[in-house]
């Protein structure tokens, strides 16, 4: 059995689950330290000065919390929150729609940012730096642009593919927040808040055990904890050991430092199949039979960061490290296939 464990929620009972266990003020908001610290300052010096916060950009990989720190500045900042997405503000009119029913101080939230066709991205520029749009009246020959002011507004815009932002979207935002993985330990304070309104218990080891299996997210820690509940509730135990942890994660195929299905292929795809690289991530797609975007989306930002996967100007490299571990004539002790490849430095 596969888990899907990234992209977005995997369908409606899911969404619910996490809205249910989503943190809404930032107290309850673990880690990305640096990134809250500064946020918590700005907000309190624009609710000084009565002003709508600046514009901020939240970036990184699935998972990390991009659409609950967004609610969380809202809320913060004492205002409401409309919520769209790149991909459904097809026209400029929809977005107009949107900005001229924000009251003063409101926060719009656009997830996917990247993904806004490129006439609404440039109609948001005056509203994001004057706070102004053009609207067109009538049609024909007597349509005529005018000129509308809409109230000051934080936009707050999401995105798991930053490199993607055209630079002048990018020069509008006033804050830009990027987020990094989470510890094992912070995942693990995660899960056992989460088990708390869950209504399950937790113990210390079996969170400590599906904390270290969660690629640095607390959405798949939040999953993977759902399934443990799962297999605790047909075992009649009121209480998630760590050995029911264990078999969770081991029915689920995950290994000891997460690593899925789509994550072995991949590794296995560039260390035997390219020896070792450099591959294209157009190659890759194909050879592994997965969508580009979600390999440069959501598996290679993991595997980079977990030390198996270098981005060079010729293309992915595996480390040193992913060939010691995925090279398949060496776990069969023949000897190495090929000479191992440079260390990354060495490389770059
Ligand atoms: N810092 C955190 N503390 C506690 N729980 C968190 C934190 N960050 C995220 N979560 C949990 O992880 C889940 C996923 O977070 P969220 O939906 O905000 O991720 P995202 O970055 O918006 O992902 P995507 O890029 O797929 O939209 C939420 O249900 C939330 O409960
Ligand atoms: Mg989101």
């Amino acid at each position: 059995m596969r888990i899907e464990l990234l992209n977005t929620p995997a369908d409606a009972l899911e969404t619910r689950f996490e809205e249910q266990i989503r943190p809404i003020r930032m107290l309850d908001f673990a880690g990305q330290q640096r990134l809250t610290d500064n946020l918590r300052v700005f907000i309190s010096a624009a609710k000084m000065r009565g002003d709508a916060l600046d514009h901020v950009l939240l970036s990184g990989p699935p998972g990390l919390g991009k659409t609950t720190l967004a609610h969380i500045i809202a809320a913060e900042m004492g205002s409401s929150i409309k919520a769209t997405s790149g991909p459904l503000l097809d026209k400029a009119g929809n977005l107009a729609g949107l900005l001229t029913g924000l009251q003063k101080g409101d926060v719009l939230f656009i997830d996917e940012i990247h993904r806004m066709p490129p006439a609404v991205e440039e109609y948001l520029y005056s509203a994001m730096e004057d706070f102004r749009i053009d609207i067109m009246l009538d049609s024909g020959p007597s349509a005529r642009a005018v000129q509308l002011r809409i109230e000051p507004f934080t936009l707050v815009g999401a995105t798991t593919r930053s490199g993607l932002l055209t630079s002048p979207l990018r020069a509008r935002f006033g804050i830009n927040s990027r987020f990094d993985y989470y510890s094992a330990d912070l995942l693990e304070k995660i899960i056992i808040r989460a088990s708390g309104i869950l209504g399950i218990g937790v113990d210390q080891d079996a969170a400590a055990e599906i904390a270290g299996r969660s690629r640095g997210t607390p959405r798949i820690a939040n999953r993977l904890l759902r399934r443990a509940r799962d297999f605790a509730q047909v075992a009649d135990a009121r209480l998630i050991t760590r050995s029911i942890a264990m078999t969770t994660l081991d029915c689920l195929e995950i290994d000891e430092e997460g690593l899925d299905d789509m994550d072995k292929k991949i590794m296995d795809t560039i260390v035997n199949k390219f020896s070792g690289g450099p591959v294209g991530a157009a190659s890759l797609a194909v050879s592994v039979g997965e969508e580009q975007d979600t390999i440069e989306e959501v598996y290679e930002p993991y595997l980079i960061q977990a030390g198996y996967i270098a981005r060079t100007p010729r293309g992915r490299v595996a480390t040193r490290r992913a060939l010691l571990r995925f090279s398949v004539q060496e776990s069969r002790g023949d000897g190495p296939l090929f000479e191992l490849p440079l260390e990354d430095d060495q490389r770059l």
